[in-house]
């Protein structure tokens, strides 16, 4: 709904629809209808629009999209169009965030203004659509064609200042001022003033000869940065139209875009995504406790323990959380290094302005090296994080049982092994949990929490605030042996050196995950996190080469399939882009070459072994990276390790990089149809046998296949669980 009111010839339409003020088809049809209202009364000499509550229209309806109901008139654009066309001067009055239609509204007023503190943005292309209420033809009419297109091809949110200062906000309004006060004495101004230049759509780009060379520049960009993702191509072909065509012309163009983006898989996978990300914050336990009802327990100091490239980042993310954050190290010179990396760290983000003087100091303060574990007798929770061997984790474990106050939380940064097994060795089981960061942990978006079995409701609840707090995509799940990503992400790293033992290279695998929209492939990030890393995992279970008794086949551990190739690569001293070789060689830049000496060393183990290479096509090479990932989602369903299919997909779009426009792997297996992923699945587990267990087909995918075709993936749940929970289910 909208609120009407005249104040001093003034009419006032707020838009009220909490929490955002989305214009969801009710909205549309009051605010054109108070419009009419405004236009018609010879009293009102001049027409505000602003937001109630919290902000200014943050954009369409996200959850009328692909609905009939998105299509019921009035448009966005019949107010946009209502706005620029009245013959009253129209003035929006932003505070909060004027995003996407909420925008493109504010871009039909005559006037806009807004508070310092508010965002302007037009984030559609991160749905995968683009501004669909003329907002690709005005935006560049008012800031430029090269700022347009970096706004809408990237669709990032932008403080008032720069609006204002690129001329799209005419006044901002400083902190404390009343917007809609400000709004209505501009709105008093205006009156009598001529409106021709003001109607956006009257007026011509700016940089409009510069549009071949902005396209090639900005078309080079978005291919590198959004790899494969249609949107951001699409929006720069129709920002393009408004150089060269008229605004109808560049309008309709706008409308053809918008009717191709929103029939594409890709929209709808980042619409899946848009509320995939909301809904993980909105965890559960069944039966124990869940996101409503417990209560989190404030944390105010948090001990690290360890400074590694983990430690220092998970320090970093405490520190700008606002928690005093104790760094144990014993190693002298470790911590040496590790506290200047993270002061230079705070530095550089006051250099950047991502943080301001006074709270650059805050956070220097807040950091508190400790060389021993009674630095940590304070802390309301610590994070372990040092090396991935289960022996050293429980000796501090130990350690931290002994100085740690009763109500502290002790948490693990492991990122495979069993929190339960930590937990045993402390007389506060309740209050241990996993808090796995992905490296490096204060760029990358994804938590991943691990409950152990005995973690209490508000050891989770804490843990759970806490990554809020540190602002990241955070996703609870349960204990196994690599949890949810790792476990799954093991067979995607297995099935690649099948590949290459069977006769594809790095550079051939690589291409295809590049050409899905990875935006690194497998063998490239492999390089950049570095092959030791992998190896001393390995060697810590005891799976190397090197390590196997005499007489143990090269290809085998226990009755599993096994590649050594990685632990060859690595006993070569092949450690990827630190040491400039790796899967490929690097010649004085980052760029991957592919290596004859790799290539010789994969032909070698194939003579070796008598294997006969063979063309491994890219439909392949996809499948087996992809499918046994996704079989074991289904496991990870089914055991209950992760509650919903939205929650692996955010642990891949944040922790793994998967990209944004296929969902994630189990919203891709949904796209492709799951009849159709069984089918491939089943048809490799027949020629691999048991050896490959990760390709015997998951009880739950052949369920729901078998009894459901392909449902909808908010269904999937659901629908096994009523099964399961019969008595003589099988399942
Ligand atoms: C033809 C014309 C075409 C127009 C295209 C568009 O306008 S597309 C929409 C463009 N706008 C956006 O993409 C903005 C989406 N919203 C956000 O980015 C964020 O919500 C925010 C505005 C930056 C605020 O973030 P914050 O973290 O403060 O809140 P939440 O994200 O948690 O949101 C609170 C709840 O509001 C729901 N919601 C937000 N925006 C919309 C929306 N546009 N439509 C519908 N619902 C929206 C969000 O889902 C949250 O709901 P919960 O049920 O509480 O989870």
């Amino acid at each position: 709904m909208a609120k009407y009111s005249v104040e001093n010839e003034v009419a006032v339409i707020a838009v009220d629809n909490p929490p955002m003020n989305a214009l969801s088809h009710h909205v549309r049809k009051s605010l054109l209808k108070y419009l009419k209202e405004a236009e018609s009364d010879e009293k009102v000499t001049s027409i505000v629009l602003c937001g109630d509550g919290r902000t200014f229209p943050v954009g369409a309806d996200i959850k009328e999209f692909h609905k009939s109901v998105s299509k019921l008139g009035p448009t966005i654009l019949d107010i946009v169009d209502a706005l620029e066309k009245s013959k009253k001067p129209t003035i929006a009055a932003i505070h909060g965030n004027a995003l996407g239609g909420g925008l493109e509204i504010a871009l039909g007023c005559h006037y806009r203004i807004a508070m310092t503190n508010s965002k302007v943005g037009l984030p559609e292309v991160k749905l995968g659509i683009l501004p669909g209420a003329g907002g690709t033809q005005r935006l560049p009419r008012v800031i430029g064609l090269d700022n347009a297109m970096q706004w809408i091809a990237y669709g990032g949110h932008h403080s008032a200042g720069i609006g204002a200062s690129l001329g799209l906000i005419d006044r901002v309004v400083p902190q404390g001022g009343n917007i809609r006060e400000h709004a209505i004495l501009f709105a008093k101004a205006a009156v009598g003033k001529s409106l021709g230049q003001r109607r956006l759509s009257n007026i011509s780009v700016p940089d409009a000869a510069k549009v071949e060379s902005l396209m090639a520049k900005h078309l080079k960009e978005v291919s590198k940065k959004s790899r494969g993702a249609l949107a951001p191509i699409v929006c720069l072909q129709v920002i393009k139209s408004s150089a060269l065509l008229s605004y109808q012309e560049g309008l309709e163009s706008e409308r053809q875009g918008m009717f191709t983006l929103l029939a594409s898989s890709q929209s709808r996978a980042q619409i899946y995504s848009f509320f995939a990300e909301r809904q993980v914050s909105k965890w559960s336990v069944p039966g124990v406790t869940n996101y409503q009802n417990a209560v989190p327990m404030k944390v105010k100091a948090v001990g690290v323990v360890g400074l590694g490239t983990m430690g220092r980042g998970i320090a970093i993310c405490c520190l700008r959380a606002g928690k005093i954050t104790y760094v144990l190290e014993m190693n002298t010179k470790a911590q040496t290094a590790g506290v200047k990396y993270i002061r230079g760290y705070i530095e550089t983000m006051r250099k950047r302005k991502q943080i301001n003087d006074q709270q650059s100091s805050m956070m220097n303060n807040a950091l508190i090296p400790v060389d021993n574990y009674n630095g940590l007798k304070n802390v309301d929770l610590v994070i372990e994080a040092v090396f991935e061997s289960m022996k050293i984790k429980k000796e501090i474990f130990k350690k931290l049982e002994k100085v740690c106050k009763p109500s502290a939380i002790l948490a693990s940064n492991t990122s495979t092994l069993n929190i339960d097994e930590m937990a045993s060795v402390t007389k506060r089981p309740q209050k241990v949990a996993g808090m796995h960061f992905f490296a490096p942990a204060h760029i990358m978006m994804l938590l991943e929490n691990i409950r152990g079995e005995k973690s209490s409701p508000e050891t989770i609840a804490t843990i759970m605030d806490l990554g809020k707090q540190m602002r990241k995509t955070t996703v609870l799940v349960g204990n196994c042996h690599g949890f949810v990503g790792n476990r799954m992400f093991a067979y995607y790293t297995a099935e690649s050196s099948f590949l290459l033992e069977e006769g594809a290279y790095p550079k051939q695998v690589d291409d295809v995950l590049l050409d899905y929209g990875f935006a690194m492939g497998r063998f490239q990030v492999g390089d950049l996190s570095g092959t030791d890393i992998g190896y001393k995992i390995r060697r810590e279970r005891g799976l190397t080469h090197k390590q196997q008794p005499a007489g143990t086949p090269e290809r085998k551990r226990g009755d599993r399939r096994y590649s050594p190739l990685d632990d060859f690569l690595y006993e070569k001293g092949r450690y990827g882009l630190k040491a400039r070789k790796g899967w490929y060689k690097y010649e004085g830049s980052r760029t991957p070459i592919p290596d004859p000496e790799v290539r010789k060393m994969i032909d070698d183990f194939r003579k070796r072994h008598n294997i006969n290479p063979r063309h491994i096509s890219p439909e392949e090479t996809l499948q087996r990276m992809i499918f046994p990932l996704v079989n074991e989602g289904f496991n990870v369903l089914d055991e209950g390790i992760a509650a919903n299919p939205w929650d692996i997909d955010m642990i891949f779009q944040h922790g793994y990089a998967w990209p944004r426009h296929t969902g994630g792997p189990m919203y891709y297996a949904y796209t492709i149809g799951l009849p159709q992923v069984l089918k491939v699945i089943e048809e490799r587990w027949k020629l691999a046998g048991a050896s490959e267990p990760h390709w015997k087909p998951s009880k739950m995918l052949t369920w729901l296949v078998e009894h459901h075709g392909n449902p909808d993936i908010n269904d999937w749940i659901k629908l096994y669980k009523e099964r399961k929970s019969q008595p003589n289910s099988n399942l």
